[in-house]
């Protein structure tokens, strides 16, 4: 088995995890290889002693990868997914961080979890991703032009609504009167979308939802779409930009520009591990359902 392992920060908590990682694969001579900035910062903050082999793009990780370990919280395993891409490589997520919802193996558990996986008792839940296209392009998200949560429309610079002039395959849906708008993948309506009134989705429905952040009307309310559908906004405002995110990238869009938004061809295939599905990881770190009755 090889494994690439990827992580963007360094902290105190982050030693013990790394430990008990790399005691596990060599013991159990699993071939891994390290991003190199965090082995640089696990060096320097003497986590590690030793040369590992490291990978600094998402070029070198070619199919020869039975997996990426993401080391991190939530924001850490979003950008895990900008070193896969499509090239097919199932990602885990190991939770050094808060929540820990999509990154949902928690540190007691590295080793069972890790065995399960050299056992193959693990299933993959494949997440659709969004991919965004700007007139005029912009050239710092047009390199990174999908997210695995959400594209984002906010306000910028100010504190005065902007408008989003929305079509859904070609047809005028409405002009949002807001602080922004949410396009979220099934993964994403657990994040942001959910703390704007947005429906929570299984990951793998064949859904996206269009959820208004602050909308100045008793009327707008999320909505559920089909996932072949392609979204164009066109977004005017009182101020010469607006921001644009994808996921935690963030970028800034002149007024009046169009976005494309539309599902990519591709998938992130999530590994599930039977003790940590999506239902249990939505009672367990959302509290879902929590009634002192249950
Ligand atoms: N008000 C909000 O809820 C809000 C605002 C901005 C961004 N976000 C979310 O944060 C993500 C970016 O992460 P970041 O680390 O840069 O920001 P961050 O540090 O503000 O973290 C956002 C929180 O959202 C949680 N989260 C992220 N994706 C999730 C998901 N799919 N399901 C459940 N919880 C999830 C994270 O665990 C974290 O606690 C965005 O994609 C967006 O979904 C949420
Ligand atoms: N490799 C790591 N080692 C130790 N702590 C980490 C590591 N990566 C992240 N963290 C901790 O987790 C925090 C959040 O990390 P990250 O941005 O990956 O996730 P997040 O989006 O905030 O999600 P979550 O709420 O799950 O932590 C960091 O500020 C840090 O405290």
């Amino acid at each position: 088995m090889k494994v690439a392992i990827y992580g963007q920060f360094y902290q105190n908590t982050t030693s013990p995890i790394i430990k008990r990682l790399l005691q596990f694969l060599e013991t159990h001579k699993v071939t891994f290889t390290i991003e190199a900035n965090f082995l640089k910062m696990l060096q320097e903050n003497k986590a590690v002693n030793k040369n590992y082999s490291t990978y600094s793009s998402h070029k070198e990780l070619d199919k020869s990868y039975d997996m990426l370990l993401s080391v991190g919280g939530d924001g850490t395993f979003l950008r895990a997914v900008t070193y896969v891409r499509n090239s097919g490589i199932p990602i885990l997520g190991i939770n050094a961080g808060r929540l820990g919802f999509l990154a949902n193996v928690q540190q007691e558990n590295i080793e069972t979890f890790l065995q399960l996986v050299l056992e193959k008792k693990y299933k993959i839940s494949k997440r659709t991703l969004l991919s965004l296209s700007c007139t005029p392009k912009v050239d710092s998200i047009s390199e990174i032009n999908f997210a695995m949560n959400e594209v984002t429309v906010s306000r910028k610079d100010t504190t005065s609504m902007i408008t989003i002039e929305t079509y859904l395959n070609g047809e005028y849906l409405t002009s949002y009167w807001a602080d922004g708008l949410i396009i979220s993948t099934p993964t994403g309506s657990t994040g942001y979308s959910l703390s704007c009134g947005g429906p929570i989705l299984t990951p793998e429905a064949s859904s996206l939802v269009i959820t208004p952040i602050a909308p100045h009307n008793l009327n707008a309310r999320p909505i559920v779409i089909p996932d072949n559908t392609v979204l164009k906004l066109k977004i005017s405002g009182r101020e010469e930009n607006y921001l644009v995110s994808l996921d935690s990238r963030i970028a800034s869009v002149k007024n009046e520009s169009v976005l494309t938004i539309k599902k990519t061809p591709f998938k992130i295939n999530m590994v599930e591990i039977s003790e940590e599905t999506f239902l249990k990881t939505l009672r367990k770190k959302l509290l879902f359902g929590e009634d002192k009755r249950n």
